[in-house]
């Protein structure tokens, strides 16, 4: 993997060269305090343990007990989903991976109607054991296939933490269970059990993700100019200091769309705190160049684009053609199209005076999607560091979760009062 820093220099907002400079010193420290961090596995930085700290060997004892099934459907939300999601939507197989990471009652009709759930392992995935949406489509879910005559305790097994409704689950039914790794935050579980068991169901080679992780591992170093995560962490959060308070994060490869989906709540839900943070945008190369571009290019400048592609693509042949002025495109491909779109429009942004940050890995699989995964995690902890955040607590989402729970009878919270006091502005259509 490499970062490519030049279109963030001399932009607006944008980095000098003696601004990196400056701030590599920054870095060294911070680096510091993350490695000592790790070495103590203290809370938050024992996440950067994982591509070591993983095993592997345990997770497939567990999966290896279910014969390949034709569908894996994993039911967590969050971290919990995000990092198998990224892995599974990533790579090709032939065991089919389903997430049920929302509890909308179309949506999970659908799924269910379609599963063969005499032949689908279910994954339920949860830190806690306690999160509404996951208990609540597990309980689905479970009651699906009873009604199907699948005895659901042979196709299910968990990752939860020590203790909680999951555990006992697991212990009540001799489940399969395996461990969420201590002390490390559900965003930050990608290389760990937690997003390791779909891919393993589907048959990848999780040992090379954990590899990847480790050759992530292996580039940390005191300087930003020698470790990429460091560079892209250290160059975003110079940004977001002079600005740049959105990250659009811009895939050409549709087999990273769900990894800028999980890293949005990598970067929201660790560096969205004390009125400080960068809101991370979602968005797709090619297609975003004829819908988002326009604001990226041409709006406020108060923001930065990842552009993020893999240099190693399948290749599908453009035929010739006759066609009035496409005839350009013929004995081309469409990756050399792709390849020159992504090239166009980061000189597009750049021409524009947008910074814009070039993150390049091999190619899409196993061993390069851990070194990614590993590196924006390492990025994202480098940049909380250098803002001076509480990188691995997530404070600002309890607030909601009592309010559902407390309008649906689950206890008595101040929250759900506060929902009654909504002040109403109606505006009816017809
Ligand atoms: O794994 P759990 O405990 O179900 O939590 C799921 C997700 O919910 C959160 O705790 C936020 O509510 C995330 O940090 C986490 O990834």
């Amino acid at each position: 993997m490499h970062v490519d820093l030049g279109n963030a220099v001399e932009t607006t907002p944008g980095l000098t060269d003696e601004t990196l400079e400056r701030l590599d010193d920054r870095v060294a420290d911070a680096h510091d305090r993350i490695a000592a961090g790790m070495a103590d596995e203290e809370f938050g930085y024992a996440a950067l343990n994982l591509p070591a700290a993983t095993d592997a060997d345990a997770i497939r004892e567990a999966t290896d007990r279910f014969d390949r099934p034709e569908a894996v459907l994993t039911v967590g939300i969050g971290g919990s989903a995000l990092g198998a999601a990224t892995i599974a939507n990533a790579l090709e197989s032939d065991v089919d991976a389903h997430f049920l990471d929302n509890v909308d009652p179309d949506a999970v009709a659908a799924l269910l109607d379609d599963l063969p759930l005499a032949d689908t392992v279910v994954n339920v995935v949860s830190k806690s054991g306690t999160t509404a949406e996951t208990l609540a489509n597990f309980l689905v879910v479970r009651e699906a296939m009873t009604e199907a005559g699948v005895d659901w305790t042979e196709r299910t097994l968990v990752t939860t933490g020590e203790e909680g409704n999951l555990r006992a689950l697991a212990d009540a039914h001799d489940l399969p269970a395996l461990d969420v790794p201590d002390g490390v935050p559900g965003r930050f579980t990608a290389l760990s059990t937690v997003g390791l068991v779909a891919p393993a169901l589907q048959g990848h080679d999780i040992e090379a993700v954990l590899a990847g992780g480790r050759d992530g591992m292996a580039d940390l170093s005191g300087s930003l100019f020698e470790s990429p995560a460091y560079a892209y962490g250290a160059a975003t959060y110079a940004l977001a200091e002079r600005g740049a308070l959105t990250n659009a994060v811009m895939p050409y490869a549709e087999s990273l769309e769900t990894f800028a989906e999980w890293f949005a709540q990598l970067w929201a839900e660790s560096l969205g705190k004390d009125g400080l943070g960068q809101t991370p945008a979602r968005a797709l190369g090619a297609t975003d160049q004829h819908s988002q571009l326009q604001l990226y290019r041409a709006g406020p400048s108060d923001k930065l684009v990842s552009l993020i592609r893999p240099t190693e693509r399948a290749e599908t042949a453009i035929p010739e053609t006759d066609l009035d002025g496409l005839a350009y495109l013929g004995g081309s491909s469409l990756g050399d199209l792709l390849d020159a779109e992504f090239e166009a429009t980061e000189a597009s942004l750049a021409a524009a005076d947008v910074p814009n940050l070039r993150v390049e890995i091999d190619r899409v699989d196993e061993r390069s999607l851990g070194e990614l995964l590993y590196a924006m995690e390492a990025a994202c902890v480098l940049y909380g560091e250098l803002a001076s955040v509480s990188t691995f607590t997530q404070p600002a989402v309890e607030w909601g979760k009592k309010a559902a729970r407390g309008l649906l009878g689950g206890g008595d919270f101040a929250e759900a009062d506060a929902v009654a006091d909504k002040r109403e502005l109606r505006v009816d259509g017809s």
